[in-house]
């Protein structure tokens, strides 16, 4: 179907007959068919303004999934740490309390991942990864507390994060592993989490992650690879850690990542041509933050002073249809046996659930940054990452009120408030 090149309503889809998929335009594809009649359904229903998160079964699918881990970990033998971080986050996302219970267990099995040569693998005895890694700082985030916390032992993570370095400022995935954009996020945002950025853990990398940027906007994997929204994602959030974002063409970079929102969907696809999936929700609309950060931040002074510009007010109201992304999560990504999902028909499972929702999240909640404090200062990567925050008086929510979940940090996806506890942690007092 059609690429959406600008924001527009499902709702217009549903009042204007001539915007719906004729017959000779529509059914090219299963995705298409099921999310038509699934569309279809809701306006004749007239269930647009209603339309619910089933929370409760959301929580039960999790839990029940808690329950079931060691069968899963006989199948996703290497993805400890990622199940940890999807369930817990998804539950913290969710507004459900973290058990004590859960959080023993969590740090049970996030410290049995943690080699005595630095970092963390996806199994017991399994070799470090940065993807791994990354996924437990996350989990260990999100659980929150001081053990957590300390049971990270920051001087081997450091030297382990130099060994994945190369000359060319790339980052291996494991020693001795694939290069690729990935790396330099996982290891960034871990970093940052855990106050160990340095000039020495940076260099080169801004210059390689540029080099990584297609001639259509999009970063690939590697230099010279098509653009992929996960790919993307890792790039630009690396590159905001290091303040780097100046390297990077950002209106070409716009102008792909909005194109990959579809008009008979409302969801992302992951790259042009291929099918929305629910969890682009978050590799793509979470990169629109970001964007409106960095716009927001190159305007002209007076621009900015003018709260009336129209720019800024472009800016403001957002990059992407956060309507429209909420309406395919909510109608298209439910699963009825809760958990969410790629799309209709599928089955749900940990990891769409957790993109699902930070997509939800971030289509709901406005998080900008700060840049009024951050004005003149020279900042670290740290105090950088405490200035998101939620512009509570720039909150869309579709359907039933309730619908609101919790607000996602746009660089780490963890909630906001378990960043800033994190970063406190590892920081101390922050003066600025
Ligand atoms: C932090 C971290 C580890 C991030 C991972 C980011 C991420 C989701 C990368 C996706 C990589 C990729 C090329 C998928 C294409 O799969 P496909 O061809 O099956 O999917 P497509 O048809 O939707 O492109
Ligand atoms: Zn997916």
């Amino acid at each position: 179907m059609g690429i959406l090149s600008g924001s527009r309503k499902l709702e217009e889809l549903f009042t204007n007959t001539d915007a719906l998929p004729t017959e000779s335009s529509k059914a090219q594809t299963d995705t298409e068919v099921s999310v038509y009649e699934l569309f279809k359904d809701a306006r004749d229903k007239n269930l647009i303004n209603t339309i619910k998160l089933n929370r409760g079964s959301h929580i039960k699918y999790v839990k029940d999934g808690l329950k079931g881990l060691p069968t899963y970990l006989v199948a996703l033998d290497a993805s400890k740490p990622w199940l940890c971080f999807w369930m817990l986050y998804s539950l913290d996302i969710l507004g459900d309390e973290l058990s004590q219970d859960l959080v023993k267990k969590g740090i049970s099995t996030i410290t049995k991942l943690q080699n005595p040569t630095g970092g963390f693998g996806g199994g017991p005895g399994q070799i470090s990864h940065a993807a791994a890694t990354y996924a437990a700082i996350n989990a260990l985030a999100t659980i929150g507390t001081k053990e957590a916390y300390d049971l990270i032992d920051r001087e081997t993570l450091y030297n382990w994060f130099l060994k994945l370095k190369r000359e060319d400022g790339s980052f291996v995935m494991h020693e001795g592993g694939e290069v690729d954009v990935r790396g330099a996020y996982c290891v960034l945002s871990a970093a940052t989490l855990t106050n160990l950025v340095t000039p020495e853990l940076t260099a080169g990398t801004a210059e390689w992650i540029k080099r990584c940027q297609n001639y259509d906007g999009g970063i690939g994997g590697e230099p010279g690879i098509e653009g992929h929204g996960g790919y993307t994602f890792c790039g630009l959030a690396a590159m905001e850690i290091m303040g780097k974002t100046d390297l990077l063409d950002i209106p070409l970079l716009l102008r792909w990542a909005t194109s990959l929102q579809m008009q008979l969907e409302g969801g992302f696809q992951g790259r042009p041509n291929k099918l929305v999936d629910g969890c682009y929700s978050f590799w793509v609309g979470g990169l629109f933050p970001l964007l409106e950060a960095i716009m927001t931040r190159n305007l002209p002074e007076k621009d900015v002073e003018q709260s009336n510009s129209e720019v800024s007010k472009y800016i403001a109201q957002s990059l992407f249809d956060r309507e429209a992304l909420q309406e395919y999560i909510l109608i298209a990504c439910q699963s009825p046996k809760g958990g969410l999902i790629d799309k209709p028909k599928r089955g749900a499972d940990h990891y769409h659930t957790c993109y699902c929702l930070s997509g939800l999240s971030t289509a709901q909640h406005h998080v900008i940054y700060d840049f009024e404090r951050a004005k003149g200062k020279d900042l670290d990567s740290g105090a950088r990452s405490l200035l998101w925050k939620d512009d509570v008086t720039n909150r869309i929510v579709l359907g039933d009120p309730n619908n609101l979940i919790n607000s996602t940090h746009p660089i780490h996806n963890v909630a906001l408030p378990n960043v800033r506890k994190m970063i406190e942690h590892f920081y101390g007092e922050r003066n600025f």
